[in-house]
């Protein structure tokens, strides 16, 4: 079937989802062969591009695939899509136990800000707890963004790193952020479309945490903590360490197409490609 043509580009707006397609749509020509059977499908705006480029392969090769979602949003954008649903946690029961638990062939998600080595920022829409699930349990993470975001360092434009913590540990969460140097944590709103906190679709609450912005893991020696000036994985670790602290949207560590090879597709937080759509309607790759 014919792709449906683009919709007129004419608002700074229309730039940018003609951005977020173009990269979703390339993303999938290139990532989803008609042989994989398990796919992860992430949250956010630009996902709703790679599902609409799915939705147009013939039947034939849908039908003999399962879509694993990231939580509410995606789960229905696959439904709406008519593609075969799996929950995460039916995925896993479907598998048969084998060290690696790379069940997924492949997965894309988007990110809100990533950096050259390929660390992102994720947890924009307060979903990075079920993303980070599926990108762990895939054996290629593809990301798929728009070209405001990609940056030098993380937190250059992004207002800080999300975190999901558990309802009772939010304050004593959020205490511990300001001793390790983060400048105002604050809990996310719902507001306007939810008064009091944001609520994840696991019961939760979401922290952003401000940092200064984070320096790539090569240059981990110029870190000083005691400044609050952390590298991404350093970040990623202290982070995950404070009791109470479910998430952090920081996918970082190993991975890339470099561990993909050595590691026989041994899946990390990281993708292994960014496809970013570019203003000018070109797609750029970085891997
Ligand atoms: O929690 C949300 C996710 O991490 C999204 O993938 C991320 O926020 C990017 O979203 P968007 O494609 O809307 O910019």
């Amino acid at each position: 079937m014919e792709p449906p043509p683009p919709p007129p580009v004419t608002t700074a707006g229309d730039l940018v989802e003609a951005a977020k397609r173009a990269a979703g749509r390339k993303a999938v020509e290139e990532h989803l062969l008609p042989s994989y059977t398990h796919i992860g499908i992430g949250s956010g705006s630009t996902i709703k591009y790679v599902v609409e480029a799915i939705a147009e392969l013939p039947h034939d090769v849908l039908s003999k695939m399962k879509f694993v979602p990231t939580g509410i949003q995606s789960r229905d954008l696959i439904r709406t899509a008519k593609l075969p649903l799996l929950a995460i946690e039916d995925l896993i029961l479907e598998k048969e136990y084998n060290q690696v638990q790379q069940y997924l062939d492949v997965s894309f998600d988007g990110a809100d800000e990533v950096d050259p080595e390929m660390n992102c920022i994720k947890g924009g829409g307060a979903c990075h707890y079920q993303e980070k699930l599926v990108a762990l349990s895939s054996k290629k993470f593809i990301c798929v963004a728009d070209y405001r975001k990609r940056v030098d360092r993380l937190l250059t434009n992004w207002v800080g790193v999300p975190i999901e913590v558990q309802p009772l540990a939010t304050e004593r969460v959020r205490r511990e952020l300001i001793s390790i140097g983060s400048r105002k944590p604050f809990i996310r709103s719902g507001l306007p479309g939810k008064a009091g906190h944001v609520v994840t679709d696991n019961g939760n609450h979401v922290i952003d945490a401000p940092f200064p912005p984070l320096l790539l893991n090569s240059e981990a020696h110029k870190a000083d903590a005691n400044k609050g000036i952390w590298s991404v994985d350093m970040l990623n670790a202290r982070l995950k360490s404070i009791e109470g602290v479910l998430a952090v949207g920081l996918f970082s560590g190993l991975n890339g197409p470099k561990a993909l090879e050595e590691n026989k597709g041994k899946g990390g937080e990281k993708p292994v490609m960014v496809y970013f759509g570019m203003a000018d309607g070109t797609v750029q790759t970085m891997q």
